[in-house]
């Protein structure tokens, strides 16, 4: 089964939430992984259900970080706030480090959230609607 992580900063969390109803349908077939206040929302706000790790300040990205290291995800969607420092910039940086060594599809922009999706479902044979 395909497994996405999505994860969003707080200012990112509108495109997320965005991008999760866009492609809801395609979203809901998979295995979505999230950090926990993103997942919270798009459960509450979106009606897909997800598997919540941790709060991203909290660790959340470590432990998606310890699945890219298990191989278990086909990509992540990191939605970061390229203005605003985070306590947590470590953890930010290891996930994206992580990615980087087990070269797994990372996208940090909503465009490039696009492709990657639109190249997943490729791979499970579904042509996502734009
Ligand atoms: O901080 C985050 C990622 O670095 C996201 O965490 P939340 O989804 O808990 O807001």
């Amino acid at each position: 089964m395909t497994r996405l992580a999505l994860i969003a900063h707080d200012d990112e969390k509108p495109e997320m939430l965005d991008f999760a109803a866009t492609h809801r349908s395609y979203l809901d077939g998979i295995d979505i992984v999230t950090t926990g206040t993103t997942g919270t929302r798009i459960q509450e706000e979106i009606g897909i259900e997800v598997e919540r790790k941790a709060s991203g300040p909290m660790g959340g990205d470590l432990q998606i970080g310890a699945e890219v290291v298990d191989e278990r995800l086909d990509g992540i969607v990191f939605l970061r706030d390229p203005l605003t420092a985070q306590p947590h910039e470590p953890d930010i940086s290891a996930l994206l480090r992580i990615c980087d060594v087990h070269d797994t599809p990372l996208a940090t922009t909503r465009s490039g959230a696009e492709y990657l999706l639109a190249g997943v479902a490729a791979e499970d044979g579904v042509s996502l609607e734009r």
